[in-house]
């Protein structure tokens, strides 16, 4: 398993209300493949997402990351270890509005010191990807919403993460530009061999995963594999 979670509880707090949005979750996110968190509204993906991805803190249990427990880590080796090895794609997108989609792409490796000859080769090469080249200097107000999730796409596989959240990717878009959108995230997650994950209630996306993790009410109501992982057919074919 390239990510786990291990017995993780959430709970919200409104005053003295609590609000559990996470409870006893325990599953495991397999390398190389294309998972959805998948369930109603407020069932929870978006804060299992988060937990997951080290942006928020479980009450309880533990999160653990190609063998890093984000528990162990203080928050300022917790968002380098983000920075390393994870990338996030958000249904509003998040670009820098005022940095082209160039720069954009670019920027996590200039937070990383990646030297200038590498940063503009890799930014080229995955805006080539994502079949935005010819929009390289627009920007982000100046690009369709479709656009924007492509160039939010390229920003996220930049720092070659090894695990990629996304958080209702399609949410924002309309079935046509959704359905390419999925179909660029399947083709990058297999040429990059990176793992996805996506909450979703889009079942264009739940048809399309390897993985399916279903949750409702903060509990994992089911988990459908339906693909052996890559890596463990590879594995099987040199055995
Ligand atoms: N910051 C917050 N403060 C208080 N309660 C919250 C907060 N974020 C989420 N919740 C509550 O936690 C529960 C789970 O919310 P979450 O956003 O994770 O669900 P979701 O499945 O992603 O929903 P949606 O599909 O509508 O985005 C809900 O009851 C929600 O109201």
């Amino acid at each position: 398993m390239i990510a786990t979670l291990h017995s993780v509880d959430k709970t919200y707090w409104l005053g003295k209300i609590a609000l559990p949005a996470l409870r006893n979750i325990s599953i495991g996110i397999r390398p190389d493949c294309f998972t959805v968190i998948a369930g109603p509204s407020g069932s929870g993906k978006s804060t299992l997402l988060n937990v997951l991805g080290g942006i928020d803190r479980p009450d309880r249990g533990e999160v653990e990351i190609r063998g890093q427990r984000l528990g162990q880590l203080d928050d300022d080796a917790l968002s380098d270890f983000r920075a390393a090895h994870l990338g996030f794609v958000f249904q509003n997108f998040n670009l820098l509005p005022v940095l082209s989609a160039y720069e954009n792409v670019e920027y996590p490796l200039v937070l990383a010191r990646t030297d200038a000859a590498t940063r503009r080769r890799t930014t080229m090469d995955l805006l080539e990807q994502v079949g935005l080249a010819d929009k390289a200097r627009h920007l982000p107000g100046e690009l369709s919403g479709g656009q924007r999730q492509r160039v939010a796409i390229a920003r996220a596989l930049i720092a070659r993460p090894q695990l990629v959240l996304a958080d209702e990717p399609t949410a924002n878009l309309d079935s046509h530009t959704g359905d390419s959108i999925l179909a660029l995230m399947r083709e990058m997650q297999r040429e990059h061999h990176v793992s996805f994950v996506f909450s979703s209630h889009d079942h264009r996306l739940i048809e399309a995963a390897d993985d399916v993790i279903e949750i409702r009410d903060g509990r994992i109501a089911a988990v459908r594999r339906h693909r052996q992982a890559q890596t463990s057919a590879r594995a099987e074919a040199f055995a």
